[in-house]
């Protein structure tokens, strides 16, 4: 069964105190509200574990922005599905795009880290889409097929379904420009087919596909009610309590 999920990554936003402060605003919000959505964020890693302890039975999810690809040994800076597992964190972001631009991450890798979360029970949130330039040459569809299937088609039906994926245009993330509720759709909807054609309707069905790309209070709402849309991955706009209180009312 497709969840609804409103997701706020963090990136590489916020001191330890203004994350502090952040996290209360969502707790209190929290408490006082029944959103029609799961809320998840994905804080820089330095505060994942303070983020477990306040979380811990207020059902908010809590998701690394990364993870390694190797299982663990020498690798520098990095961070092993393990060491998530182990306090508690419910998952990771894998293939985002700031990752590939920035870290030359492909499919490939997003493959590995994907089977690793898995096998520690950690929920992939697959991200993908296409460059502005891609979209202009009318190769979106191709692109986006070609990284679903890299990234996703070697697992079984049983470990797609634990998968969420986030599809985000690369030209609309922080640029204020948001792909219309239709190219989301279209988008959304050839990559349910894709997996319906691997695996089946039953399983495309499970599989919640997030959109990210300048989501914001006012565009929230008529996002996610397309179809083939069931949430969001939320930037900017999940750095302020009453923005992203707005989008998770979206639902
Ligand atoms: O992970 C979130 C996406 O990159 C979207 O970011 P944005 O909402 O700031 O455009």
């Amino acid at each position: 069964m497709r969840k609804n999920i409103v997701a706020g990554n963090w990136k590489m936003n916020k001191n330890v105190t203004e994350a502090q402060d952040l996290m209360f605003q969502l707790l209190e919000y929290k408490r006082n509200h029944t959103p029609n959505c799961k809320v998840w964020i994905a804080p820089p890693s330095l505060y994942l574990m303070m983020a477990k302890d306040l979380y811990e039975q207020n059902e908010i999810g809590v998701f690394s922005q990364d993870m390694s690809e190797h299982e663990s040994g020498a690798y520098t800076g990095e961070t092993s599905a393990d060491m998530l597992e182990s306090i508690g964190v419910n998952g990771s972001l894998i293939g985002h795009s700031e990752r590939r631009l920035y870290h030359g991450e492909t499919d490939s890798h997003c493959n590995r880290k994907i089977k690793l979360a898995l096998d520690k029970g950690l929920t992939p949130i697959y991200c993908n889409g296409e460059t502005l330039d891609q979209r202009k040459s009318g190769q979106h569809l191709e692109v986006v097929k070609n990284q679903t299937e890299v990234a996703l088609f070697t697992l079984s039906a049983d470990e797609i379904k634990k998968v969420v994926i986030a599809y985000e245009p690369v030209w609309a993330i922080g640029t204020g420009e948001t792909a219309s509720p239709e190219q989301a759709q279209e988008i959304h909807a050839h990559i349910r087919n894709l997996i319906a054609n691997k695996y089946g309707n039953e399983v495309a069905d499970e599989i919640s596909i997030l959109y990210g790309g300048s989501v914001k209070p006012d565009n929230a709402k008529e996002i996610f009610s397309q179809p083939d849309i069931d949430g969001g991955l939320i930037g900017g706009a999940a750095l302020k309590m009453a923005d992203f209180a707005q989008i998770i009312e979206g639902f």
